[in-house]
């Protein structure tokens, strides 16, 4: 597969190059080798996708969306259909294996445009009788709405963003992380393929500041940025100068709680995917995993034995279930919490160690006996490294639990039905599981709260992110005036 693509930028239905944008090279954390050259957009590349979208959106919002939902359906099919070349695609972006980016990138990707383009008809304002007079409400699109994102989920968070934006008559500008350039680039094809008029969807590359000059644009209407909390705030506070719309979807450090009358093994696949799915470079990962003392030793005694089954190795295997990290970076700043964890008291139970040879490959590893005050269970790793803490009543753990300026999941795992819908009420997380852990389906919002983020992304709830109510009040008689 070639994986330098046309040009570093799709605006306007087709590939743009400026080349004297900053160098951003593609490497395959597999390999550290380098698999594509691409530019940061230039101030020209910025005007050019920012003057389009503007365009564009006039058209795309005068269309039926009906019509609009048909473009979206579209294009999902055309995932669908193409899902190994995607997959394959972001395997390369990401180093995640193809075990896993061929069953949740593309596919998710596709499950959002199809469920926003079925959306799309019913995104309707309402009646509201006043005697004679009467209000009628326009549900209508905000305008042009910037996207930025993550390293982690490439193809699902640019989905997740322009399916919803797109449904409700917004254009889009797309900056995809600096570290995972490649997939976006895709999704703007296929919507192009699909019928969306060129500009409606527009992807420019670049660093933090080709970002931040989108958002600080005055023809800008929203950001949507998935990332990381002090990014979040930066965004957030630049976005309020021009008093922007926003969805922040930003860190965790989630927790999952495991009670005595689990079923254990349900609890340690909970966990591991809570930990180790895409070598833990997870928001929503639960990585303080709270257990209850009457079932710590059987709890680690079967994660130990679980995570020998990891099948480390080329994640374009499909019998590799375990990648590398993003990046050399990522990797040592995860290396350092692992120092932290030792240094700080914590018992190395399994893993710790980096894998000498090429590629940014790290050992799934656990701690236990972890305390609140460690580094490793309070700041967000971003990397395989569970830690678990020893806990005795509800109560207490639940106030533990809550201990954090992130909100974004929590998980519980009990028999005791009563107890985990205590538990789920009782989480400051927008997000939260019962006996499972970490699923996503569209149909459902995700999302956090406290520093997590602010808005949701997917259901029904995202519509209200990506629209805006109009009333327009109908008077039936005379005007009344004072004077
Ligand atoms: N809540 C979610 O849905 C979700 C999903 C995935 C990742 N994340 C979070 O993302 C983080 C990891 O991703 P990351 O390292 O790419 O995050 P990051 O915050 O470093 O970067 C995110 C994006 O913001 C851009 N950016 C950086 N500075 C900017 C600025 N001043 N103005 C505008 N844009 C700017 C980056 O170029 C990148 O595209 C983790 O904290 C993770 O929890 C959250
Ligand atoms: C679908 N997952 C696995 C919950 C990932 C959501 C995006 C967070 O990083």
């Amino acid at each position: 597969m070639t994986t330098q693509p046309t040009a570093s930028h799709f605006i306007d239905g087709q590939y743009v190059e400026d080349t004297a944008g900053e160098v951003i090279d593609v490497i395959y954390p597999a390999t550290g080798k380098s698999i594509a050259t691409l530019h940061a957009a230039t101030p020209a590349i910025v005007e050019q996708a920012l003057a389009s979208a503007k365009r564009a959106q006039k058209e795309w919002a005068s269309w039926t969306a009906t019509d609009r939902g048909r473009v979206l359906r579209k294009a999902a099919d055309i995932m669908r259909e193409r899902n190994h070349e995607l997959s394959v695609l972001e395997t390369y972006d990401t180093g995640k294996p193809y075990q896993e980016t061929s069953v949740a990138d593309a596919t998710s990707g596709a499950e959002a445009l199809e469920y926003f383009g079925g959306l799309a008809a019913s995104i309707t304002g309402e009646h509201i009788q006043l005697g004679e007079d009467f209000v009628y409400t326009r549900r209508e699109p905000l305008g042009v709405c910037v996207g930025i994102g993550a390293w982690n989920y490439p193809t699902q968070i640019a989905c997740w963003k322009a399916a919803p934006a797109l449904a409700c008559g917004n254009a889009m500008v797309f900056k995809p992380s600096e570290m995972t350039p490649l997939c976006a680039l895709k999704v703007a094809e296929i919507l192009v393929e699909a019928g969306a008029p060129a500009g409606v969807y527009n992807v420019i590359q670049g660093y933090g500041a080709v970002g931040a000059s989108l958002i600080s644009d005055p023809r800008v209407d929203k950001v949507s940025l998935t990332g990381s909390v002090p990014t979040g705030r930066k965004v957030y506070a630049a976005a309020a100068e021009g008093m922007r719309h926003v969805t922040m979807e930003l860190g965790g450090k989630s927790p999952l709680v495991i009670f005595d009358d689990a079923d254990l093994e349900n609890a340690v696949s909970g966990a591991i995917l809570g930990n180790f799915y895409s070598t833990g470079q997870v928001c929503s990962n639960g990585t303080r995993v709270f257990v209850q003392k009457g079932i710590k030793d059987a709890f680690l005694k079967r994660m130990t034995e679980r995570l020998a089954g990891i099948k480390m190795g080329d994640p374009q295997d499909p019998d590799v279930n375990f990648g590398p990290m993003v990046s050399e970076r990522q990797r040592d700043i995860v290396e350092g919490f692992i120092a932290k964890g030792n240094e700080e008291g914590a018992t190395l139970v399994t893993g710790g160690k980096r894998v000498d040879g090429e590629g940014f490959y790290l050992e799934a590893t656990v701690f236990a006996d972890v305390t609140d005050g460690m580094t490793i269970a309070r700041d967000e790793i971003f990397g395989p490294v569970m830690s678990v803490l020893d806990f005795d009543t509800e109560e207490e753990v639940l106030e533990r639990a809550n201990a954090t300026e992130f909100g974004l999941a929590a998980g519980v795992f009990t028999a005791d039905l009563t107890r985990a819908h205590r538990m789920a009420a009782g989480f400051e997380a927008g997000t939260c599981y019962i006996n499972t852990y970490n699923l996503a389906p569209v149909e459902a919002p995700f999302g956090g709260s406290k520093m997590s983020g602010v808005g949701r992304e997917n259901s029904k709830a995202a519509i209200e992110h990506y629209s805006q109510i109009k009333g327009v009040y109908v008077a039936m008689g005379e005007v009344e005036a004072p004077f």
